[in-house]
């Protein structure tokens, strides 16, 4: 057969049996855990008496509520701690891999996976959180889970699921100077809708998917979630295979050439048959800011919020609220909105290419009075690399706080949280309601050089005028 998504493929080579439900068993090749979604899994897995069937294909690291400023144990925090050590206990009693902070290799899960090599093309990989959907930028079919299904994966290595449509985004073109993948998908979220790809696979594709860095693809392949679609990816290629030959879980002399081969195999066949196809213009991409409540809500930085009247019906309501909430008016332009708050980091964009960007703007530049920044790197890899080339150096200057490596502001489960209405720019992926730790605080998310530009400023401007 010449028709074949990557998606057909993955799934076939992993399909155990189709069941009764009609529903597929699927093998999971990598299995990755942290410390929030897992106590529960391991406790049911105890309740029943089993044991973990494949340890070595489970890999765990501790992310969503580790401190950025102190790491002294016992942690500040109870529940942390609390949490942390059932994660150490469990990894130790049933022979998990655990990069626990200190390690070297700690960071937020999908931040380490790939950086290590174990993120692979062709794989399937779960974990009890949204946003695997990030390892799809290798050619991975990679996707969310919750708590039962993580026990699932952790008695049998597999789990039961309705397979996906597959829907082909193609962005042709060249993006511009100042627009990056994180453009590109709060670009495309808005225009297919937070519940767009709901059923979906996202397949991304086109010249300037094919010009984009693995780093890049991965931030692109993260907000899939956010745009509905279970998981995203991308084709592997040659920018797929020279970012992890040599990595440290990647085959090495002749199972890498095999492997090469193999991955090529997997790519989607030039006829393949997608369920669906929507092209993008990469010229037409402005840098990309949201004003509301879902990562849908978002406009070009040039743009003014719509009002009700310039959006279809069904998008009304939610703007009503979103204005309310958020203290904008439509017809108003996003840009000159003050700041109070500039977070850098997450699993969407806390890479080192990321920081690279971000320090571009903040070099010979402070952050405006009032307004406080900080930088956490995805892992502590991506945290020496940047401390090696001077980049902790040049945010420093600049007036940014450098913190540890977690998750930290994306979501405010440790202590780094906004404070009552403070309005923040942020390089995270959700800018729900309450999201970055006050019942009130307001995000706008934007990429980390549109976050290091309105640190410097005050104010949400364009990036494109301090490049
Ligand atoms: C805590 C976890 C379950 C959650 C997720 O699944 O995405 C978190 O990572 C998030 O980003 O909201
Ligand atoms: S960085 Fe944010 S989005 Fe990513 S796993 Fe952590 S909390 Fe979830």
């Amino acid at each position: 057969m010449s028709e074949r998504t990557l998606f057909d493929k993955v799934w076939d080579a992993h399909t155990v049996r189709i069941l009764p439900s009609g529903q597929t068993q699927l093998f999971i090749g990598l299995h990755l855990i942290h410390e929030v979604t897992s106590p529960q899994a391991f406790a049911m897995l105890r309740e029943r008496n089993l044991p973990v069937l494949f340890p070595e294909r489970t890999v765990a690291t501790v992310d969503h509520i580790i401190p950025t400023d102190n790491l002294a144990r016992p942690f500040a925090d109870p529940l942390a701690e609390e949490m942390i050590q059932e994660l150490e206990r469990n990894c130790q009693h049933y022979g998990i891999r655990f990069y626990n902070s200190g390690s070297g290799r700690q960071g937020v899960v999908h931040v380490i996976a790939p950086e290590q090599g174990l993120t692979q093309p062709g794989m399937t990989i779960a974990c009890g959180d949204s946003h695997t959907s990030t390892h799809g930028a290798f050619g991975a079919i990679a996707f969310g889970i919750g708590t039962s299904q993580v026990r699932d994966v952790l008695a049998s290595q597999t789990l039961s699921l309705a397979k996906l449509k597959v829907r082909r985004i193609e962005v042709n073109g060249r993006l511009s100077p100042g627009v990056y993948a994180k453009d590109v998908i709060l670009h495309i979220i808005r225009k297919l809708g937070v519940k767009g790809g709901v059923g979906y696979a996202y397949e991304y594709g086109g010249s300037a998917i094919e010009a984009m860095g693995m780093e890049e693809r991965m931030t692109l392949c993260n907000m899939s979630i956010e745009g509905g679609a279970r998981c995203g990816y991308v084709n592997p290629d040659a920018v797929t295979f020279e970012y992890l030959q040599g990595r440290d879980f990647a085959p090495q002399d002749a199972a890498w050439e095999e492997a090469v081969a193999w991955w090529k195999s997997l790519a989607s066949d030039r006829d393949a048959v997608y369920d669906d196809r929507v092209v993008f213009d990469a010229a037409e991409i402005a840098p990309t800011v949201t004003w509301g409540i879902t990562p849908g809500q978002g406009i070009g930085v040039d743009e003014r919020i719509p009002a009700p009247e310039d959006l279809p019906e069904s998008e009304r309501v939610l703007a009503q609220e979103a204005y309310a909430y958020m203290d904008l008016e439509p017809g108003q332009p996003i840009l000159g909105t003050p700041v109070d708050v500039c977070f850098i980091g997450s699993c969407t964009n806390g890479r080192l290419s990321d920081l690279r960007e971000a320090a571009r703007i903040a070099k010979g530049r402070r952050v405006a009075a009032g307004v406080k920044a900080f930088v956490v790197p995805g892992s502590e890899r991506v945290k020496q690399e940047a401390e090696q080339e001077g980049l902790q150096a040049i945010f420093e200057a600049a007036g940014f706080e450098w913190r540890e490596p977690g998750c930290s502001m994306c979501l405010a489960m440790n202590p780094d949280k906004l404070v009552g209405r403070q309005l923040s720019a942020s390089s995270s992926n959700r800018n729900f309601k309450g999201r970055q730790g006050s019942a009130s605080g307001r995000t706008l998310l934007m990429s980390p050089a549109m976050v290091a530009a309105a640190a410097v400023s005050g104010k949400i401007v364009d990036v494109r005028t301090l490049l």
